[in-house]
């Protein structure tokens, strides 16, 4: 485990012998390197003539040759700048450089850049030390990433711990959030955006131009202590999508679990008919609709009763419980899981037809039409019905798409405030009214009729109905003149109570217990 807090800190001298140095001449010479001017302010200005004077090209150092330094000196000397790679076996790793970086031992390529990189891990840190005279006054640019481990294991970002190894250098925190193949592909797709932080701005300043040459997009985050947040970042797995989710795979898991005892378990138990060949298609195209409208009723069920709080509190000044708070933020992950739901349904209901099995029931139909000697089969409600909820459904569809293409952040940042909300507020509800009547009318009188009690299990679509309905009629509730009037007084500041204008402490407590983090 390496030293760690500031009573740690490398002996600034004893330690300024390197193991390296009498073997670093029979590698490189180093002459006249001191001569070239160091990283300056110029870097931003004249990007493109940067690759034209490589020898007049500020210096900039790595330690460390594993994937991490390999990218980024391709990536510098790419740039145009000139790149010295400090190794502690520079003759294995030579040839995995380009030829322009120079590799040499550790000692000797902190030397003369300004600016270097310590791309090694945060246990090795400590194996530095030794070079902490020459280091002396540098800027350093920690660009590890912890381990989840790691991050959870120790209070002190690695960046910190870095600078309290090397109390005289000035250390940068950057770039962890850039993969090695980013760094190598350059900034052509995906994120350029990198985060940095120091507690000096004059090297921060020195690294962000030097991410502007490499063609990032260098973004504040003040000083030294935002770097565990930084240093967070690459370990989050698509935050905000987690507890959706899961609620949609349990909701799949219940409704699909429901429909296999509904479709192919009672057949099988009660009429000894074998359907399990609808396990793959038929059960999940029961199963993927019921999840799609559950969900998009849950994206607008917390806006409901959030209007409902704010109705019975009197007043939009205090904080929604914790839950409802989280509800709220998570509507647009529910939303496009939703929308991922139906646009499968859709899919799927496609190619009901197109199945073998599909067609050898309709054979046999016909064939029975044939020995009971019915020519014609036309039950006009059925035919109406069909082409109504189909119709129904492609219209909720086509709707929920706007939304979802309105989620893409370069389309939402192409519309105002109200467009933005009258597509997701508005449309949204337009969708959930369209898909409740594609259901609805799917389902006609098949809730009243005995023989569709399977197992005495209802129908399916009967049991997603419950919440959709409600946010339907609870909203329809809230567009009455007087609930209307109220509600937006409330939104415009007004209190029931304005009278009674303090807070006892209590009141003020509980306020920040349920505040969302
Ligand atoms: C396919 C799809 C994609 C989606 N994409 C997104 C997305 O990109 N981004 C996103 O945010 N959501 C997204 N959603 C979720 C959803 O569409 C929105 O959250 C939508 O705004 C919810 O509408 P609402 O009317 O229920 O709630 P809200 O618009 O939040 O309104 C609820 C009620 O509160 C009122 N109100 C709103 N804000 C305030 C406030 N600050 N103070 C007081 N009162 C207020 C409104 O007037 C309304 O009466 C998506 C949903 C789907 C299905
Ligand atoms: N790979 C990636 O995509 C990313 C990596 N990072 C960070 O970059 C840093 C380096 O990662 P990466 O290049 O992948 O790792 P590697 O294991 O490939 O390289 C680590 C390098 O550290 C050097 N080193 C210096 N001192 C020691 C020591 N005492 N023991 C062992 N090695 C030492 C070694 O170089 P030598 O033998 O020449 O001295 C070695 O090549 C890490 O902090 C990582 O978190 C950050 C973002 C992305
Ligand atoms: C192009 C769009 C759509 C088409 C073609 C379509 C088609 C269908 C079909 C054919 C069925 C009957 C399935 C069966 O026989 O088992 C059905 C049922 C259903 N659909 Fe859709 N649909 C569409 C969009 C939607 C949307 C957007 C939603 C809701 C978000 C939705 C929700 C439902 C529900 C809840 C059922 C009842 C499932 C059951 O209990 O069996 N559909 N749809
Ligand atoms: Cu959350
Ligand atoms: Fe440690």
């Amino acid at each position: 485990m390496a030293a760690e807090g500031p009573g740690e800190q490398c002996p600034a001298l004893g330690c300024g012998e390197s193991p390296n140095t009498e073997d670093s001449q029979s590698v490189t010479k180093l002459s006249g390197e001191m001569d070239k001017p160091l990283i300056s302010r110029r870097l931003v200005d004249s990007d493109s003539s940067l690759a034209e004077v490589p020898s007049e090209a500020p210096k900039v150092g790595i330690l460390g040759s594993g994937d991490f330094a390999r990218s980024l000196a391709t990536r510098l000397v790419g740039s145009g700048l000139s790149v010295v790679v400090g190794s502690r076996h520079p003759k294995r790793m030579v040839g995995l450089f380009p030829s322009a970086a120079k590799v040499t031992f550790q000692a000797e390529a902190v030397g003369s850049p300004e600016v270097i990189f310590v791309a090694v891990f945060r246990e090795h840190y400590s194996s530095l030390c030794s070079l902490s005279d020459q280091l002396a006054g540098k800027i350093l640019v920690d660009v590890s990433n912890p381990t989840e481990q790691e991050h959870l294991q120790h209070r002190e970002s690695n960046a910190e711990y870095l600078a309290s190894l090397f109390p005289t250098c000035a250390v940068v925190k950057a770039f962890n959030v850039i993969s090695a193949w980013t760094l190598q592909a350059g900034p052509r797709d995906g994120n350029r955006q990198v985060p940095i932080c120091s507690d000096l701005p004059e090297a921060k300043r020195t690294v962000s131009e030097l991410a502007h040459a490499m063609g990032f997009t260098p973004v504040d985050m003040g000083s030294l202590a935002s770097a565990r947040e930084i240093e967070a970042m690459p370990l989050r797995l698509l935050p905000g999508w987690k507890v959706p989710t899961i609620l949609a795979l349990g909701l799949f898991i219940f409704f699909y679990t429901y429909n296999f005892i509904r479709d192919v378990l009672q057949p099988y138990v009660q009429e000894n008919r074998n359907e399990f060949y609808k396990l793959p298609l038929s059960v999940v195209n029961t199963t993927l609709p019921c999840v799609a409208y559950v969900l998009l009723s849950l994206v607008y069920l917390p806006g409901v009763l959030a209007a409902a709080l704010q109705l019975w509190r009197g007043t939009k000044y205090r904080r929604f419980p914790d839950w409802l708070d989280h509800w709220l933020q998570h509507r647009k992950q529910i939303g496009l899981l939703s929308f991922f739901c139906a646009a499968l349904h859709a899919v799927y209901s496609v190619c009901l037809p197109v199945r073998i099995s599909y067609r050898y029931n309709l054979v046999n139909l016909a064939v029975k039409q044939v020995l009971t000697n019915k020519s014609h089969l036309w039950v006009e409600e059925n035919v109406w019905r069909m082409e109504i909820y189909l119709s129904l459904g492609v219209l909720a569809l086509g709707v929920l798409s706007l939304l979802a293409v309105t989620s893409l952040p370069s389309i939402a940042n192409s519309l105002n405030w109200r467009e933005f909300n009258f597509v997701q507020s508005t449309l949204g509800f337009v969708a959930l009214v369209l898909s409740t009547l594609h259901t609805l009318t799917y389902g006609w009188t098949r809730a009243f009729e005995e023989s569709r009690y399977k197992f005495y299990l209802p129908p399916t679509f009967t049991l997603t109905l419950l919440v959709p309905c409600v946010v339907i009629l609870v909203k329809g509730l809230f567009l009455l003149p007087c609930l209307r009037h109220r509600l937006s007084k409330i939104r415009r500041g007004w209190e029931k109570d304005s009278a009674v204008k303090f807070t006892l402490p209590m009141d003020h407590a509980l306020a920040q217990k349920t505040s969302h983090v």
